[in-house]
């Protein structure tokens, strides 16, 4: 069975198509900088050559026609016919309380899923124009949803509920859900593989650090805490969003500013973070290096960042009474050599001993960047969200047909 995997992230739409018999993946590719003029679309079929174009690419729509296109291309593409994708598998961010796992695409689910775009709005309408982008090219092949809410439905009520008046948890499901679930599940397994220890007695701080970004404790195997909250604009500093602030701003600001609820939301997802204090946009790439040339701006974006990273994974050691693994994962996370190192030199109390030269060596797999005799272990894995929604995908088609 092959299963095409869709990640429509808030500035990027990633793909893998599987043959789930070897869990192979038959080619890959993504979409960056979506919604800038000079968007870069990567698509590497396997055993052939990478193809890459740099292109304005606005909307989630067109990047769906573009991967289609290439994956049937005569010359780089895998398939010869569209038929030979038997389903696709979609990460979709927001399941709220009505999902604690997978579920296949039906007008019920789709109902659902708009149901929650106030709660995502950056995430769960671009998964929504992903779906219907599939139904219109391929209209018989059966989708699944994948959802980032499902891992953290094992926090518990001191976790997930916010100290607010409990009719707003009872009338309207105000409560914190958490986000990135396959990613945190995904390398805090992966960990305990590499660590050599059973999972269920490990204590682990995830970090998956991307445009959107979360930090997870993760016990004994089971979320018990996690940085974002109702949406995905809680906990730490991202990208575009402010994470945590004084909710009094709000009306404070909306008042002197004389801003609307919608424009006082968009300030808080897409104009703030590290777009805001650098003055640069929220690469972190580009913040990097105009921080080693000197710019005042980047230097105190990149420090209030790794501030507030350092803050939420000291107050996870706290949450679980201890802590034996880091992991660094996702865009920033598994590439920036330079925030690890600030980090983990920051945390020496806990006992973190980095390998400098094991977190600079220019790698990209799985690895242990601290000393053996490091008391905390860290690690950078790259993330695995596409595996994970490929198999519950395959899991999902494989009970349907036996039902049927
Ligand atoms: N070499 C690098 N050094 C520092 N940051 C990087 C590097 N490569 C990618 N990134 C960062 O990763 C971010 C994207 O992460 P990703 O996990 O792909 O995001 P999302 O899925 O949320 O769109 C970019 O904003 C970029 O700043
Ligand atoms: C939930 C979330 O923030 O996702 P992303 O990192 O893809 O923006
Ligand atoms: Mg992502």
């Amino acid at each position: 069975m092959n299963i095409l995997v869709i990640n429509a992230g808030s500035s990027s739409l990633k793909f893998q198509l599987y043959a789930m018999q070897w869990e192979s993946v038959l080619a890959k590719g993504k979409v960056e900088r979506i919604g800038m003029d000079s968007a870069i679309l990567t698509y590497e079929p396997t055993d052939m050559r990478e193809v890459r174009e740099v292109s304005e690419i606005l909307e989630h729509t067109t990047a769906i026609r573009k991967m289609l296109k290439l994956l049937l291309h005569p010359e780089h593409g895998v398939l010869k016919d569209i038929h030979e994708i038997n389903a696709v598998g979609h990460r979709v961010v927001h399941g709220g309380e009505s999902f604690s796992g997978s579920a296949i695409v039906d007008d019920e689910v789709k109902r659902e899923i708009r149901r929650l775009f106030d709660l995502a709005p950056l995430h769960n309408p671009a998964h929504m124009l992903g779906i219907q982008a599939v139904e219109a090219n391929m209209p018989s092949v059966p989708q699944a949803v994948v959802f980032d809410t499902a891992f953290h439905q094992t926090m518990p009520p001191v976790a997930y509920l916010y100290p607010i008046p409990m009719v707003l948890y009872k009338k309207h499901q105000i409560r914190r859900y958490g986000f990135h679930g396959t990613s945190h599940a995904y390398v805090s397994e992966r960990a305990a593989a590499i660590l050599g220890r059973p999972l269920e007695d490990l204590k682990i701080v995830t970090c998956h650090i991307g445009n959107g970004a979360s930090c997870t404790a993760v016990m004994n195997g089971k979320s018990m805490d996690t940085s974002m909250g109702m949406t995905p604009l809680e906990g730490l500093m991202m990208g575009t969003r402010s994470g945590d602030i004084d909710p009094a701003i709000v009306p404070y600001a909306m008042d002197k500013e004389e801003l609307t609820l919608g424009e006082v939301s968009s300030m808080l997802n897409k104009h703030s973070g590290l777009t805001a204090i650098s003055q640069l946009g929220s690469d972190m790439r580009e913040i990097t290096e105009a921080m080693e040339a000197g710019d005042r701006s980047a230097r105190l974006a990149f420090e209030m960042y790794e501030y507030r990273l350092r803050k939420y994974i000291g107050a996870y050691a706290a949450a679980m009474n201890g802590m034996d693994a880091i992991v660094f994962t996702a865009g920033v996370g598994e590439n920036s050599a330079v925030l690890r190192a600030a980090v983990c030199r920051n945390l020496s109390f806990f006992g973190v001993e980095l390998d400098e030269e094991a977190n600079s060596r220019r790698e990209s797999g799985e690895r242990v960047i601290t000393r053996n005799s490091s008391r905390v272990q860290v690690l950078v894995i790259p993330t695995n969200e596409e595996l994970v929604i490929a198999r519950e995908t395959h899991q999902l088609i494989l009970n349907q047909n036996n039902v049927v």
